[in-house]
């Protein structure tokens, strides 16, 4: 590649949903104007990503499908994809003179930092995401170059900041020089990502390969087609010292303040989501659109909403809007979203999500949601199962061998104590976690 056509940007976690939406966006945007960013995609953990893309040229289908049909299109903004655990190709992206953004779609989980990073750091190996990032920034600043953005594009509330302190944290215990170069010139955005992006199947690989051979495209075959929903959305709030594409043009919103739509979606569409993903397994389902056929979820998730509804800032019209599309995204039959997709990393996204409206809802003197205790009888059951996915809780587990809870009811008072003690304290939420066990078991 030319030093020329070197990708202006750089994206962390080559998984489904960055393909699906910043890509995609950027795609777009490369269309309505000519200038051209281009994607440096590293993966987050396994090579398998990188590798499948670069032999298949970086093109990639999007497949959007919506509850009457799909329409495909051929994605080619990627330009150069990486293994993560890949450091000459990671120093080399970060040393693109006009490297403008990098983007991060890493889960939950990759935003938690271990003992292991800093030894990692001083030892120029870094493994987990969060060493990588500031490995890649002292790349940056110790060649004397421009500043850059670094946007959190995962599930988290106040993304952001979230990021921010993560990576001012790090810095300040391993490099002082670094951290006073990130405070001067690197921003974090903050912002609300949103698309339902379903892991791809064998069948979305060979419709996608199909696709491209009755096109005549140049690609005759797809390994890493994506596909998702219609509906799409991105809010984004926070400074680009270094220009980003023209994102306004294509349907992205930019505001000041980006805490009311994260939180909005968090409580509404995750919550919702989690909640789905814990009970409807507990009750055999194994998509969001099955469990949405069982009134038993359907009830709760109306309870949940209305109760996310009365603490959210947004006017009873605008909760109404956004809950009647969430009625309908949710049960597009065409998206087989399973809920063992969903219900990864409990243990880092219930205190967002379930937790959030409950603790929102508690400090407003409001009773008690029946969605937690749904949810959380859910998850208990689901952690006493092979299925669970979950990359921060290893703790809890512990504690509960060292507790001798060993059945999701004697659990349900370890589990309390490990997201809080207000939880804890509050003997109307464990009697209401014990009686759905009840119900459920
Ligand atoms: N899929 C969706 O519908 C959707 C929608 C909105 C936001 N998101 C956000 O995007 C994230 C990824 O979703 P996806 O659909 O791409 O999932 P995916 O399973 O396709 O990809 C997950 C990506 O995260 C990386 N990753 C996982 N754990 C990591 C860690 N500890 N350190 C570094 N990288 C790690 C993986 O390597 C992979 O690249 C979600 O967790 C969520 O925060 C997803
Ligand atoms: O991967 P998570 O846990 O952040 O969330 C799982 C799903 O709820 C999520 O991926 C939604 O599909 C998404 O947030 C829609 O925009």
């Amino acid at each position: 590649m030319s030093e020329q056509n070197r990708p202006r940007s750089i994206h962390m976690g080559l998984g489904a949903f960055h393909r699906a939406h910043q890509a995609f966006y950027t795609y777009r945007a490369e269309q309505a104007t000519g200038e051209q960013t281009g994607i440096h995609a590293f993966t987050g953990r396994k090579p398998d990503a990188a590798d499948t893309l670069a032999a298949q040229g970086y093109g990639y289908t999007l497949i959007e499908r919506g509850a009457d049909g799909d329409q495909l299109e051929l994605i080619d903004t990627i330009r150069a994809a990486s293994a993560g655990s890949d450091l000459d190709a990671w120093a080399g992206a970060w040393l693109v003179p006009d490297l403008q953004f990098v983007t991060l779609t890493i889960t939950e989980a990759g935003y938690r930092i271990t003992d292991a990073d800093l030894p990692a750091l001083r030892a120029e190996q870094p493994g987990s995401a969060m060493s990588r990032l500031l490995y890649g920034l002292q790349t940056r600043s110790r060649a004397g170059l421009g500043p850059v953005a670094v946007i959190s594009c995962d599930n988290l509330a106040g993304n952001g900041e979230v990021l921010a302190g993560r990576v001012r944290g790090l810095a300040e215990q391993w490099d002082p020089t670094l951290a006073s170069w990130i405070e001067s010139s690197v921003s974090f955005p903050s912002t609300m990502v949103d698309r339902i992006t379903p892991a791809t199947t064998d069948q979305d690989r060979e419709l996608a390969t199909r696709w491209l051979r009755e096109q005549g495209s140049a690609q005759t075959v797809d390994n890493m087609p994506v596909v998702c929903e219609p509906f799409t959305e991105w809010v984004i709030a926070g400074d680009f010292p270094a220009g980003r594409p023209a994102w306004e043009q294509v349907g992205v919103t930019i505001v000041d303040d980006v805490a009311p739509y994260e939180q909005r979606k968090l409580w509404l569409l995750n919550a919702g989501h989690s909640m789905l993903a814990y009970y409807g397994l507990a009750l055999g389902h194994e998509t969001i659109d099955q469990a949405m056929a069982d009134p038993r979820c359907t009830d709760l998730l109306e309870a949940l909403w209305s109760a996310a509804g009365e603490v959210l800032p947004f006017d009873d019209a605008e909760i109404g809007a956004a809950c009647e599309a969430l009625r309908i995204r949710f049960r597009n039959p065409r998206i087989r979203h399973n809920l063992i997709q969903i219900a990864g990393d409990g243990s880092q996204k219930l205190p967002n999500r379930t937790l959030g409206i409950y603790r929102a809802r508690r400090a407003a003197g409001k009773p008690l949601d029946p969605g937690t205790p749904a949810t959380l009888a859910g998850w208990l059951i689901h952690l006493g199962t092979d299925r669970v996915n979950d990359q921060g809780v290893a703790e809890l587990i512990s504690r509960f061998a060292a507790a001798g809870a060993d059945t999701a009811r004697s659990r349900i008072p370890v589990m309390l104590d490990f997201f809080g003690q207000d939880l804890v304290d509050d003997h109307e939420l464990a009697k209401a976690i014990d009686d759905q066990l009840h119900a459920l078991t």
